[in-house]
């Protein structure tokens, strides 16, 4: 069994949240993840598990610090799990001007197949197979997962759900970059980390992937957008995700949020709607 190296441990809601350190082969590196385990739970009394993926420049730690999401997971009796957003470490390729928008902090959740990046930045593999397998092998939490994310994350988070509907019960996102492949964010990420050919980005570009999907794939889906959001138009693009859902008859439930911004302030307001969201899909065994 790969080995996990406790970095910290703190009770909350009479349940824990704990991060951990560890090797990760897809990565090739050293890796920190959180997890939010609810009360009462023990390897006689396996839990669902939310996956969350963040955005731009952030951590594991933006979301177990920001989003006040554990008093309601606590409730509903659901794990959360919060990787990291890149591969880190010495030798880890970053951006030559110390740009936010790619390398460290900005693995865009791709199987990067350029140099510098397809050495370590594997985040696709690292969320989707992974991270699970570890997950699942060491802490008490079944195989019933959703994932969830935050810009970044939202779209990796759409983007792993549709390619793998058979592993996940639902999806949802904040303030997701809906359509990377039209997005400067996405092009510029997209450009490094697979090349120029932009048939190869295609797989990871969710408005694409909806509207390639089966009606018998549909997972539930949840998007919250803030109205106020400084990256909405230039993007983030979720009238392209309205549009995509309308052709195909995606049952998606997208809300604009009136005056709301990019900002953790968003996500602590709905992240609460997110997790029972979450907890109906992953039933019956959550506390509802
Ligand atoms: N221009 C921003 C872009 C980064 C950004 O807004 N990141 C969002 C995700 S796309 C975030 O969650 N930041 C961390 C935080 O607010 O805690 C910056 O200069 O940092």
């Amino acid at each position: 069994m790969p080995e996990l190296k406790l970095l910290s441990s703190h009770l909350l809601f009479d349940g824990s949240q704990k991060r951990y350190r560890h090797r990760s082969e897809s990565l090739n590196c050293e890796m920190n993840f959180s997890i939010f385990s609810p009360p009462g739970i023990s390897h006689n009394k396996k839990v669902p598990a939310i996956y969350w993926l963040s955005g731009l420049t952030c951590t594991d730690e933006n979301f177990t610090l920001k989003a006040g999401a554990q008093r309601a997971a606590a409730e509903l009796g659901v794990a959360l799990v919060i990787p990291d957003t890149s591969p880190r470490g010495n030798g880890v390729a970053s951006a030559p001007d110390a740009a936010y928008d790619l390398g460290l902090g900005a693995g865009f959740y791709v199987n990067a197949t350029q140099a510098p990046w397809s050495h370590h930045y594997r985040m696709y593999d690292y969320v989707v197979d992974e991270l699970p397998a570890l997950i699942e092998q060491h802490f008490p939490v079944n195989d019933r997962r959703s994932i969830c994310g935050h810009s970044m994350g939202g779209h990796g988070a759409l983007v792993i759900a549709l390619r793998n509907p058979q592993r996940y019960q639902s999806v949802s996102a904040f303030s997701p970059i809906a359509n990377p492949t039209t997005s400067p964010w996405g092009k510029k990420a997209f450009g490094h980390y697979l090349g120029d050919d932009v048939k190869n980005w295609r797989g990871y570009d969710a408005s694409l992937l909806i509207e390639a999907s089966r009606a018998s794939e549909h997972l539930p889906m949840m998007v919250d957008q803030g109205d106020a959001d400084e990256f909405l138009i230039e993007q983030l693009k979720i009238k392209r995700l309205i549009a995509a859902c309308k052709t195909v008859n995606y049952p998606a439930q997208i809300t604009l949020r009136a005056g709301y911004d990019h900002s953790y302030f968003f996500i602590s307001t709905f992240i609460e709607d997110h997790l029972r969201f979450h907890a109906k899909a992953l039933g019956p065994d959550v506390n509802l």
